[in-house]
């Protein structure tokens, strides 16, 4: 069945989250009815909108292939969306530059791939772009951001473990300096330690940084460690919107099914 706009409105209405009660309600990213539907009909997304308060977590789960990475992609277009449907800072991300967008909207997916070279090099990769050098100092803080010692700047990526290599590229994105986290299931690949030490960086980031976190994840213990707001994903159909606290509370059968199962 087709959703409608009143659909949408019933949804946010029926939040169990209060934005001003999350004390912050300034939005840094908002997705506006965000559609897709394929050349051969099949609907991907379907009228999508999710708000992104600044300098919050906000979590997106649901069941498999239902649309969430979709919807982490549109927001720095590694997947194009349509014109008028993603906003930074009320700002439609269609009229920004890309790679200054993808610096602002850093990106953190499940398997992390290091360029060819050492740590540092990577590191030093996307501020070199911009024509500035970062100090071994600034390398070393940025890995010690993602929980790693200064011992790491002059290893290889292959000399690294996967969980290594997914907080070598998490202190990459930060060299960026973004204002939004994109994180794209980034532990299901980790051992217990590293997803620790990744969640432990995002939350510590939200703290003195404030910023503003979007992550996808299977995982509803993660989910409830990390963040502020989920969205409940079902077929492409935002269905929920719910405290971390307050999952239980989820109405629609489909996300309940998979809340008790996961
Ligand atoms: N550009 C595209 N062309 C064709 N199919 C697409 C395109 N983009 C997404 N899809 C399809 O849309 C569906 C949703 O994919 P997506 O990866 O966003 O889901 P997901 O919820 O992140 O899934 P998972 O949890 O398994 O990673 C999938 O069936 C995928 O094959």
């Amino acid at each position: 069945m087709e959703e409608t706009k009143s659909d949408h409105d019933a949804v946010q209405q029926h939040l169990l989250v209060d934005m001003d009660e999350l004390g912050e309600t300034k939005q840094k990213l908002r997705i506006s009815e965000l559609t897709l539907i394929l050349d051969t009909g099949v609907p991907i997304l379907s009228d999508v909108s999710v708000d992104i308060p600044n300098g919050l977590i906000v979590g997106i789960i649901g069941p498999s292939g239902s649309g969430k990475s979709t919807v982490l992609r549109a927001m720095n277009r590694l997947w194009e969306p349509p014109k008028g449907t993603v906003f930074l800072d009320n700002q439609d991300i269609r009229d920004l530059d890309v790679l200054s967008l993808r610096r602002k909207v850093g990106m953190l997916f499940q398997v992390p791939v290091l360029f060819e070279g050492t740590v540092a090099d990577n590191i030093r990769y996307g501020p070199q772009l911009r024509g500035k050098k970062l100090s071994d100092s600034e390398v070393t803080k940025l890995l010690n951001l993602a929980d790693l010692d200064s011992s790491f700047a002059t290893k290889n990526g292959n000399e690294l473990s996967v969980g290594q290599a997914q907080r070598v590229a998490l202190a990459r994105t930060l060299a960026n300096d973004p204002e939004v986290l994109l994180l794209d299931e980034p532990t299901s690949a980790l051992d217990p330690i590293s997803t620790q030490a990744i969640e432990d960086t995002i939350l510590k980031l939200k703290k003195t940084c404030k910023l503003t976190t979007v992550v996808v994840s299977h995982s509803v213990r993660q989910i409830q460690r990390m963040v502020d707001i989920v969205y409940l994903l079902v077929d492409g159909k935002i269905v929920e919107v719910l405290r971390p606290d307050r999952l239980s509370e989820a109405n629609h059968p489909m996300a309940r099914r998979f809340l008790e199962l996961s």
